[in-house]
């Protein structure tokens, strides 16, 4: 077992990898296009909501060109800001969806509010956009207004960080790596916003942003305040939060963590497979900035760390949740399991409390005969990991659908389980 030393220099600034900051193609917008009467949205929320994608969308500080909104149209913000017509495919990761009538882009928490406050008073459905990578936008894109969180804001203060919604996540987990903190190290490689990581408990290689988030700072579109939410309140739990059990309720404008310092080591690492990959035991410190390069490497060997190149990666990360069954329920999935697969088959379990069991959505898929690759269409099952869904190019969101539900009838047909998507659909139901 290796083992590293209690003191630990971290790498010069600079040196660490900004997954944010790859490939940004052009920002393909209609400037003078007029809004479109399209149908209202279905799903989960009542409106829709596409997200802008940093990580190969426009840069979040660089204000989409052109767009001036129709004669008449009243207007609050910098014309620069807002866009009319505006395709929203080129903001998210899966580059699907049809056009937002109208696209505003804020880089200031103050617009941010603005924005939400204006489209509340005049009763316009709106559409939260972070980073885009977990969004599945409908064909027929949004009837309302999107908005684009771009704020900027990465300030540390000993231990404590505090993030802009907008601040790309993966940038601000490479600078803390830099800094010497721990705390976040094993997030490292996930796409999206700051302020989008509160919203569904963000979580990967034994790390969710819940066990560093002191306080959340949002918009409270109820009450029409904002707020500052503390972590006893957030009601996190695994994909889950009080901001997505109120999905039309809360704007996040801040999000501020405490984060350790070990000295330049990690966080006790708590991932099975990155400890092996590591060569340690669980339990281990290994420097935080080591974590970090690790965790990118499973990433990307998953097909989940972004690269344009790669349509692997033209995702939305993890098409669906684990399931988390009672243990009764999750009984009668082994035998089922077993019938079909043999009696020395024993699916992946992890324990949620006393009286549930969680299991792995990607086996389920893989062994309900959906392997990797799985597809002829321009929607595939990625070739690294059976969870991710991707568009093979020219795919439209309901090839995508298509494939979704093929999979969900499936995996329910072979075993029972019914898989819930993890991606928020816009004006579409899986
Ligand atoms: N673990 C992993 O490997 C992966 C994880 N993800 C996670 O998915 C999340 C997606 O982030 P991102 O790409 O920025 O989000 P998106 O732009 O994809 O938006 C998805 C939803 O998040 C909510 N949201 C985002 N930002 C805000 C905000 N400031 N305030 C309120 N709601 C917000 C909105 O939901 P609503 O309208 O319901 O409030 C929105 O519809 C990331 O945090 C990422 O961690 C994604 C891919 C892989
Ligand atoms: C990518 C996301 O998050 C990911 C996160 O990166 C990883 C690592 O911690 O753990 C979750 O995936 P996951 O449960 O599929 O984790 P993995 O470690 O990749 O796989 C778990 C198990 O699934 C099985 N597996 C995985 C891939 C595959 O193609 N086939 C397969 O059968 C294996 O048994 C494997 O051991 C998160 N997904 C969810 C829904 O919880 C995301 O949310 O978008």
């Amino acid at each position: 077992m290796r083992r590293y030393p209690a003191a630990f220099t971290p790498p010069p600034p600079g040196s660490a990898l900004r997954t944010g900051d790859a490939a940004a193609p052009a920002h393909d917008i209609c400037p003078h296009g007029r809004p479109k009467g399209g149908a209202a949205p279905t799903g989960r929320h009542p409106t829709p909501d596409p997200r802008a994608a940093q990580p190969h969308g426009p840069a979040p500080h660089s204000r989409p060109q052109g767009g001036a909104a129709p004669p008449g149209r009243p207007r609050t913000l910098d014309p620069v800001q807002e866009l009319h017509d505006a395709p929203l495919a080129p903001l998210t990761t899966l580059r699907l969806g049809g056009p937002a009538d109208r696209l505003v882009t804020a880089v200031t928490d103050a617009e941010v509010v603005d924005a939400v406050r204006e489209a509340d008073d005049s009763g316009t459905p709106l559409l939260v956009i972070g980073g885009g990578s977990n969004l599945l936008i409908g064909d027929k894109g949004f009837a309302g207004t999107a908005l684009r969180i771009a704020t900027r804001g990465f300030e540390l203060d000993g231990t404590r960080l505090e993030l802009a919604a907008g601040e790309v996540w993966s940038d601000a987990v490479a600078r803390s790596v830099e800094a010497g903190l721990a705390g976040i190290e094993c997030l490292a490689g996930i796409p999206g916003s700051a302020g989008a990581t509160p919203i569904q408990n963000v979580g990967a290689y034994g790390q969710e942003v819940s066990s560093t988030i002191t306080h959340v700072v949002a918009y409270d579109r109820l009450d029409r305040t904002t707020v500052t939410i503390p972590n006893a309140e957030c009601d996190f739990s695994y994909r889950n939060s009080r901001f997505k059990q109120h999905p039309d309720r809360y704007v996040v404008l801040r999000v501020v963590f405490e984060l350790e310092d070990a000295g330049g080591l990690s966080a006790p690492v708590k991932y099975a497979e990155t400890a092996r990959t590591l060569g340690v035991e669980p339990g281990d410190r290994v420097p935080a900035a080591t974590a970090r390069e690790t965790v990118l490497k499973l990433r990307a060997g998953k097909g989940m760390v972004l690269d344009p190149e790669d349509h692997d990666t033209w995702s939305a990360g993890s098409f669906f949740t684990n399931p988390i069954l009672p243990n009764e329920a999750y009984a009668a999935f082994v035998a089922r399991a077993q019938e079909r697969l043999g009696a020395d088959v024993t699916p992946p379990a992890w324990p949620v409390g006393a009286d549930r069991t969680k299991t792995s959505a990607a086996w389920l898929i893989d062994k309900a005969g959906f392997t990797k690759g799985y597809g002829t269409g321009p929607a595939r099952i990625s070739t690294k990991h059976t969870l991710a869904l991707t568009n093979r190019g020219g795919a439209t969101t309901e090839d995508l659908l298509a494939l979704a539900r093929e999979v969900v009838a499936g995996v329910e047909l072979a075993f029972g389980v019914t898989l819930v998507n993890e991606p928020v659909a816009v004006g579409v139901e899986v």
